[in-house]
C-alpha cells in the first residue's frame, strides 16, 4: 500500500473493458477509481449500466470534458481507436496514460495510417510509447508516462512467438495462426454482427488475410528478431461465447526446443504458464476471469511441425488485466498487485 492511492480515471467506463478495469481495480490496494467517463451513456450511474457492479462501484458516468484532471494521476483509456488519441493528446502532462486502444501501438505512424486509414495526430508520441506486453517489456515501462496495451489477439500470439525469435528456432517463413475470440472482443456497441442470433450456433472467420492485428504482430516479431521480413498468416474467428480467446500457432521447428524456450521465458512469471509436454490442451474456461495465459506445446505427426496453443480471457489478460499489470510495472510495484486474487470461473 502506498501512502496515497493513485487516483484513476477510466475513460470509456461504460464499455466492456472500462467496466472490467473498474471491477478489477476493486482488488487493487494502490489505485482508486475517481472518475468514469462515457459518451452516449454519460449521465447514468456505472452500476445502473452494469448492475453486476452494484454496491461495489457507484461512480457517476460523466463526459471526459467534465473530469477535474487536477484530481487524476492516471487514466485507463478504454475508448475506440481514433477517439482515444483525440482525447489523450488533450490531457495535462502530469497524467499517466495506460491506453487499451490501438492508437499508440505502432512505432511508425505511417504503419498506423496504413492499418487504420487515418493519420496519427501525434506521430512523435506513438514512436516513444512503450508497447505494453507486460512479460516482455516490463523494464521499459518503469517510469514511462504512456503505455500502449497490445490487442487481445497480439497478446496471446506474441506470448507464444516472441521467445522463439532470438535465437530464431522456428522457420520464420511458415508461421500460421488460427485464432478465435468471444463476442466481447468486438465491444459493447450495438452492431448487427454482435446480435445473439448472428453469433450463436455458428462460427465464422473475419478479416481473412487483412486483419489490422497482422501488422501489429509482425512489428513486434521483427523488432525482437532484429529483422524486417517476418510475415505471418493470421485468421481470426468469432465464436459463440462472451469472453475468452484461443489461438493455435502452426509452426515448423523442434518440439523440445520450442517447449524449452517457452518454459524458460516464463519460468518466473506469475501469469503465464507453459504446461508440461503431454498435457491436455487448455480450455478458455481455465483462464476465464483471470489475468492468466496458458500455453501448451504439441508435436504434430507431420514431420517437423509443432502446434502451440494459448488461451487468455480477452477482457482480462487481453485488455483490462494487462493494463493494470502495466500500471504496476510503470510504478515499480509488484506486477501482480490487484490481479493475483482473480481465480478462474469454471465451468
Ligand atoms: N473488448 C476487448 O476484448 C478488447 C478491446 N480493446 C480495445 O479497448 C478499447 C475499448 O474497447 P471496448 O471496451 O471493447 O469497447 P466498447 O465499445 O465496449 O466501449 C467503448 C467506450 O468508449 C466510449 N465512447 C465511444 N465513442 C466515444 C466518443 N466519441 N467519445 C467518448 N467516448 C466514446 C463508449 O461510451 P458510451 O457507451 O457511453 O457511448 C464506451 O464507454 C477499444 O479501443 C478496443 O479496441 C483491446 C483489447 C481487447
Ligand atoms: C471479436 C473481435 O471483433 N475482436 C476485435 C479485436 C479486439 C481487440 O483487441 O481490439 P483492438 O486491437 O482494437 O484493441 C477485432 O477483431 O477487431
Amino acid at each position: 500500500m502506498t501512502d496515497q492511492p493513485l487516483k484513476a480515471a477510466i475513460l470509456g467506463a461504460s464499455g466492456y473493458t472500462g467496466a472490467e478495469t473498474v471491477r478489477i481495480l476493486r482488488n487493487h490496494p494502490n489505485v482508486t477509481p475517481v472518475a468514469a467517463t462515457g459518451n452516449a451513456l454519460a449521465g447514468k450511474k456505472l452500476s445502473g449500466i452494469f448492475p453486476h457492479l452494484r454496491g461495489k462501484h457507484d461512480l457517476d458516468v460523466i463526459k471526459a470534458e467534465d473530469v477535474d484532471w487536477n484530481g487524476v494521476d492516471v487514466v485507463f483509456g478504454c475508448l475506440p481507436h481514433g477517439t482515444s488519441q483525440d482525447l489523450i493528446e488533450t490531457l495535462p502532462a502530469h497524467v499517466k496514460v495506460v491506453d487499451l486502444s490501438s492508437d499508440y501501438r505502432f512505432r511508425d505512424a505511417d504503419l498506423y495510417s496504413q492499418a487504420y486509414g487515418r493519420e496519427h495526430i501525434a506521430p512523435e508520441r506513438t514512436a516513444k510509447a512503450i508497447y505494453g506486453l507486460s512479460e516482455h517489456n516490463g523494464e521499459q515501462m518503469m517510469g514511462s508516462n504512456l503505455v500502449a496495451c497490445p490487442g487481445c489477439y497480439p497478446t496471446a500470439i506474441l506470448m507464444v512467438l516472441l521467445p522463439l525469435m532470438k535465437p530464431m528456432i522456428i522457420d520464420r517463413d511458415a508461421i500460421i495462426i488460427d485464432a478465435k475470440s468471444g463476442a466481447t472482443g468486438a465491444g459493447r456497441g450495438l452492431k448487427e454482427g454482435n446480435l445473439f442470433s448472428e453469433v450463436t450456433e455458428g462460427l465464422h472467420a473475419y478479416g481473412v488475410g487483412t486483419h489490422r492485428h497482422t501488422p501489429e504482430i509482425e512489428q513486434e516479431l521483427n523488432l525482437r528478431a532484429g529483422l524486417n521480413d517476418i510475415e505471418v498468416t493470421f485468421t481470426p474467428h468469432l465464436i459463440p461465447m462472451a469472453r475468452g480467446e484461443h489461438v493455435t500457432c502452426h509452426l515448423r521447428g523442434d518440439v523440445d526446443s520450442i517447449h524449452a524456450a517457452l518454459s524458460a521465458a516464463y519460468a518466473d512469471q506469475p501469469f503465464v504458464s507453459v504446461l508440461p509436454l503431454g498435457s491436455p490442451p487448455p480450455d478458455t474456461r481455465h483462464v476465464r476471469g483471470t489475468n492468466d495465459c496458458r500455453i501448451a506445446v504439441f508435436k504434430d505427426r507431420a514431420k517437423g511441425r509443432v502446434i502451440v496453443i494459448a488461451v487468455i480471457d480477452n477482457l482480462v489478460k487481453g485488455s483490462s488485466g494487462q493494463a493494470i499489470q502495466n500500471l504496476n510495472l510503470m510504478m515499480g510495484w509488484d506486477q501482480a498487485l490487484g490481479l493475483d486474487a482473480l481465480l478462474p470461473l469454471f465451468p
